[in-house]
């Protein structure tokens, strides 16, 4: 089954006006330019030789006019070409990027950022153009007009019509040879603008570095380089596409067509034809080729639309979060469970989580301390569903998580990460996410307040001139990192989850906000399970359990005074913070 082709049925199974309509301007279009070289053939073969003026200039008349009417058929029909064009593409993107949603987002990155955008957006584009314009169209168009041109030629002189159309199996195999060389060109060709549009990405992603580093040579070469590769990739493409493939139909053709003209000049001395029809066939000849020759760069149209099909179904086939039907009872605080719990990124990596046993009591407050790298942001991804366990289970209330609507977990266990990013919005639109401020009512208003009330927004915004509008710049450049952070803790909040997960949330803050967060964490304890990670230990001297956690194993569990006497790793932590 090839899903990208699936999907392109049933987008266009809606369309079936729009496709009858090009069929319809199509067929009109063949019928019509078919005339031309019948009325050639009467003008030059009975009408001019007996001198009918009158009915010469009534075909004068219509020879201008076959064009003009041809034309405006045409148009119509690329008008509706290009709303089939359109109506796919959208559909297409939609689907694409409703699929990205969907996935996990780690899975994003196995194909890349920029390789995504650059599928979803520009070939989509290029395949709805070469499907629909290209090859669908053409097919069709084709077909009927080489029915319609053929049946004409038959009627003016078989063996003319027979010696033009031996030319077609000739092309048709030198033509089949080229198809390979096209499809291999073509990946090559979007690999390089896909590897492109990721390193730009990059790039802007890491602009600041780049200047605060001065990795400005750096950054050059390794654009020249890009467009060196990309400059030899497209040239060949073209040369081979626009050049060779042209150069090689047309040759081809014109060989064929002056053999043609050649054997209608001995046909017209023997008598078997005559001069109106030789004219007819100069008429009609090229217009033949030309069909020929789209009927046969179909092949390769096809074959640059596998390219970019397989692209597509690298991105509809990415594994996508599984979801359980099950709603997480909001009326109260659920009992946390890891039983088991075994988690590696990689399979050569030692360890992620191993053997991880947990179970926290509704309304804790839960402080998770170790080494950097020891596990503890794992713990909270896993919560969350970014991440699956490779063995063991997590539950609520003794239901596997894996059971639970992903959106509804998701907003029941509240999640600050520690790397968060803003969007470029305003600090309102931030904090409210994904809510929109037109979406806001009283209920909604009302939590935000006690959102920023708990995450101590207010002293900061307050005091901004645009206050909560002010807009956020290039993911918080214009904002210190204790403010990003307020905010993020806000949206936390926003969503008044059961369970509330702060990774590092006091990093970045100065000791009076870390203290006035600290009461504001004391004063939910009971209402909310809280679990917070933290280098800083003084963010997690009020919670009534600390888990030291090293080399993804709990190593300590107890009471912050219980591990103090224990005089383990949370007493060396401990005594290594005193000033
Ligand atoms: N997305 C990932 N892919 C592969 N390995 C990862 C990924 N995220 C984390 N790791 C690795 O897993 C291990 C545990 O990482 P984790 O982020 O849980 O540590 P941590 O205790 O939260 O560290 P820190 O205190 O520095 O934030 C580390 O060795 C880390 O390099």
């Amino acid at each position: 089954m090839n899903p990208t082709r699936t999907l392109i049925k049933e987008i266009l199974s809606d369309s079936k006006r729009t496709l009858f309509l090009i069929l319809f301007f199509n067929i009109s279009a063949a019928l019509v330019s078919t005339l031309q070289p019948l009325l050639f053939k009467d003008l030059f073969d009975d009408i001019l030789p007996d001198k009918q003026i009158g009915t010469a200039a009534f075909y004068m008349l219509l020879l201008i006019l076959i064009p003009v009417i041809y034309a405006a058929l045409n148009s119509v029909t690329s008008y509706y070409n290009n709303e089939l064009g359109n109506h796919l593409s959208k559909n297409l993107r939609l689907r694409l990027f409703s699929d990205v949603l969907r996935t996990r987002p780690s899975n994003v990155d196995s194909i890349g950022k920029g390789e995504i955008i650059n599928r979803i957006t520009l070939q989509v584009g290029m395949l709805c153009e070469i499907f629909v314009v290209d090859t669908l169209m053409s097919m069709v168009s084709n077909a009927i007009l080489l029915i319609a041109t053929l049946w004409i030629m038959f009627s003016m002189s078989t063996e003319l019509t027979l010696a033009a159309i031996l030319s077609f199996p000739l092309c048709m195999y030198g033509f089949k040879r080229f198809r390979s060389k096209t499809e291999r060109l073509d990946k090559q060709y979007h690999g390089i603008l896909d590897k492109g549009i990721n390193y730009l990405n990059d790039f802007f992603t890491n602009l600041k570095a780049v200047h605060r580093c001065n990795g400005h040579q750096a950054e050059q070469k390794r654009w020249r380089e890009w467009n060196d590769e990309a400059w030899r990739i497209s040239r060949q493409s073209r040369l081979f596409h626009h050049v060779v493939l042209n150069l090689v139909a047309d040759t081809v053709i014109s060989i064929i067509t002056g053999i043609i003209y050649g054997y209608s000049l001995f046909l017209i001395l023997k008598g078997r034809i005559s001069p109106g029809t030789l004219l007819a066939f100069i008429v009609i000849l090229p217009r033949l080729y030309h069909i020929f020759k789209s009927l046969l760069t179909l092949n390769i149209d096809r074959s640059r639309m596998t390219v970019i099909i397989n692209n597509l179904n690298d991105i509809l086939e990415l594994e996508k979060i599984g979801s359980g039907a099950n709603a997480p009872n909001y009326s109260r605080v659920p009992l946390l469970q890891m039983r088991n719990v075994s988690y590696r990124y990689a399979p050569a990596d030692s360890f992620g989580i191993t053997d991880f046993n947990l179970e926290i009591q509704p309304g804790a407050f839960v402080g998770i301390v170790g080494l950097s790298g020891s596990g503890k942001s794992t713990i909270f991804e896993l919560i969350h569903r970014f991440i699956e366990p490779d063995e063991g289970e997590i539950c609520l209330d003794g239901v596997a998580i894996q059971e639970l609507d992903i959106h509804e977990l998701r907003r029941y266990v509240g999640y600050s990460p520690q790397k968060g990013v803003l969007w470029n919005k305003s600090i309102l639109d931030n904090i409210i996410y994904p809510l929109q401020k037109e979406d806001m009512n009283e209920e909604t208003w009302r939590k935000f307040s006690t959102a920023v009330n708990l995450a101590h927004v207010d002293p900061f915004v307050l005091s901004m001139p645009e206050q909560y509008d002010k807009q956020v710049e290039n993911h918080g450049d214009n904002l210190s990192g204790g403010e990003i952070q307020r905010i993020l803790l806000a949206r936390a909040f926003m969503s008044e989850p059961r369970i509330l997960m702060l990774d590092e949330y006091t990093s970045a803050l100065d000791a009076l906000t870390e203290s006035d967060l600290n009461d504001t964490l004391l004063s939910l304890k009971g209402k909310q399970t809280i679990l917070v990670i933290a280098h800083r230990l003084s963010t997690v001297k009020n919670a009534d359990v600390i888990l030291v956690v090293d080399k993804g194993r709990i190593v300590e569990q107890g009471s912050p005074a219980e591990l103090l006497a224990q005089q383990g790793m949370y007493y060396k932590m401990v005594e290594k913070q005193k000033i």
